[in-house]
C-alpha cells in the first residue's frame, strides 16, 4: 500500500540562516505509530510543522494521502490533526466552543455526537461549560487533544504530549491513541521519554542536527542494535582468562568475581551453551548467571552520541 506520508529530499533554512532540516527522506506507512524521538533543537518540531501545512519548507516535498501539503494546503490540513505543544486559543471561550470551533475551521459540518464523545474520551465531558482559563494544566493538554480530533483526522501528530503532565493523563492519552489506532487512524509522536517510544511506537525514527539517522520497525531496531551481557558470578575469583578465550567479548569485573560476556545479534563470538561448556571445561565455573539487554535508550544514547 502507498505510504499515507512521503516525505521526499525536505530541507528548511530559516531566515536567520540556519538549516534545521537537511534533507530528511521519511515514508509513514498508514495506521502506524511512528515515534520521533531526538534531543532538544533535533528538528522534531520544523519536520511535523511542515507536514502539518504551518510552515513552509526551504526544499523538497512533502505528499499526504496523494496531496502537496504545500499546494494542496486545505485538502491535507483536513486530513490531520495536530496537538502542538501549547494552547493558544482564547482563554474566555467555553471547552465546548473551543473544540466545536476547531472542527468548523477545517470545514466540516457541525457534529455534536461527535464532539460530545471526544470530549467523554478524554475525560472532558463535566468540564464542557468551564472556560480554559479556569481549567488546569492538565485540563488544557486534554483540550488541546480534543481539538486535534474535532474533524476526525486519518492522521494524528503530538507533539511532545506527554512533556510535564500526570500519570493519570499518561494513561488517558495512551488509552485514546490505542483506540485512535485500532480505527485506523496513522499517529505519529515526538517525545523526549524514550520509554514511551518503547512501550507504544510501531517504528522509531532518530532525527538528530536536521538529519534523520534511522527509521526502524522497533522490535527489528532492539534486535539489530541492542547489545546483550551475559553475566557470570564465579566461584573462584579470576586472575586472567585462559589464552583461548581472549578477543571472545568476555571480560573479567569485580576483583575476579564476575565475568561479562558481551556480545550483540550480528556479532555474537560463539553461543551462550558453547561458551558455557568451555569454560566448565576450562575449571572455570560459576554460582550465579544473569542476562542484560540494552533498552532504546542505550541504543539512542550510542547512536545520537556518534553522530556527534
Ligand atoms: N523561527 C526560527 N528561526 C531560527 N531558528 C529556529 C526557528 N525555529 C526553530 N529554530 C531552530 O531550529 C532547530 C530545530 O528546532 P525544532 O523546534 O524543530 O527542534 P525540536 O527537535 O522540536 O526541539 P525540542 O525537542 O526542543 O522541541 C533549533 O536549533 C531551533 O533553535
Amino acid at each position: 500500500m502507498a505510504p499515507i506520508i512521503s516525505v521526499q529530499n525536505l530541507t528548511k533554512t530559516y531566515a536567520n540562516g540556519f538549516q534545521a532540516l537537511k534533507g530528511i527522506n521519511l515514508e509513514i506507512e498508514r495506521g502506524e505509530i511512528l515515534a520521533l524521538l531526538g534531543p532538544n533543537g533535533a528538528g522534531k518540531t520544523t519536520l511535523i510543522s511542515i507536514i502539518c501545512g504551518i510552515a513552509n519548507p526551504s526544499g523538497g516535498a512533502v505528499v499526504v494521502d496523494g496531496h502537496d501539503v504545500v499546494k494542496d494546503f486545505r485538502a491535507t490540513r483536513t486530513l490531520i490533526g495536530l496537538v502542538p505543544q501549547e494552547l493558544t486559543t482564547d482563554q474566555f471561550e467555553t471547552v465546548w466552543n473551543t473544540v466545536s470551533f476547531s472542527r468548523g475551521l477545517h470545514g466540516k459540518k457541525p457534529n455534536p455526537a461527535h464532539i460530545e464523545k471526544v470530549l467523554r474520551d478524554l475525560s472532558l465531558w463535566d468540564k464542557k461549560d468551564n472556560t480554559l482559563r479556569q481549567l488546569s494544566g492538565g485540563m488544557k493538554r486534554r483540550v488541546l487533544i480534543a481539538k486535534a480530533l474535532s474533524h476526525e483526522p486519518s492522521i494524528l501528530f503530538l507533539d511532545e504530549p506527554t512533556a510535564g503532565v500526570d500519570v493519570t493523563l499518561r494513561k488517558d492519552m495512551w488509552n485514546v491513541v490505542e483506540r485512535l489506532r485500532a480505527s485506523g487512524v496513522t499517529i505519529i509522536l515526538t517525545t523526549h521519554y524514550i520509554e514511551e517510544a518503547e512501550e507504544i511506537a510501531d517504528r522509531v525514527g532518530v532525527i538528530n542536527g536536521g538529519e534523520l539517522l534511522l527509521v526502524e520497525d522497533k522490535q527489528q531496531l532492539m534486535a539489530k542494535l541492542g547489545r546483550k551481557q551475559l553475566i557470570l558470578e564465579l566461584n573462584d575469583p579470576l586472575d586472567t582468562l585462559p589464552d583461548c578465550f581472549a578477543g571472545n567479548g568476555l571480560s573479567i569485573e569485580a576483583e575476579g568475581n564476575r565475568l561479562v560476556y558481551e556480545f550483540d545479534a550480528r556479532n555474537e563470538h560463539e553461543s551462550v551453551a558453547s561458551l558455557l561448556t568451555r569454560l566448565g571445561e576450562n575449571n572455570i565455573h560459576f554460582r550465579d548467571l544473569s542476562t542484560r539487554q540494552s533498552s532504546l535508550e542505550d541504543i539512542f544514547v550510542s547512536l545520537v552520541g556518534a553522530a556527534k
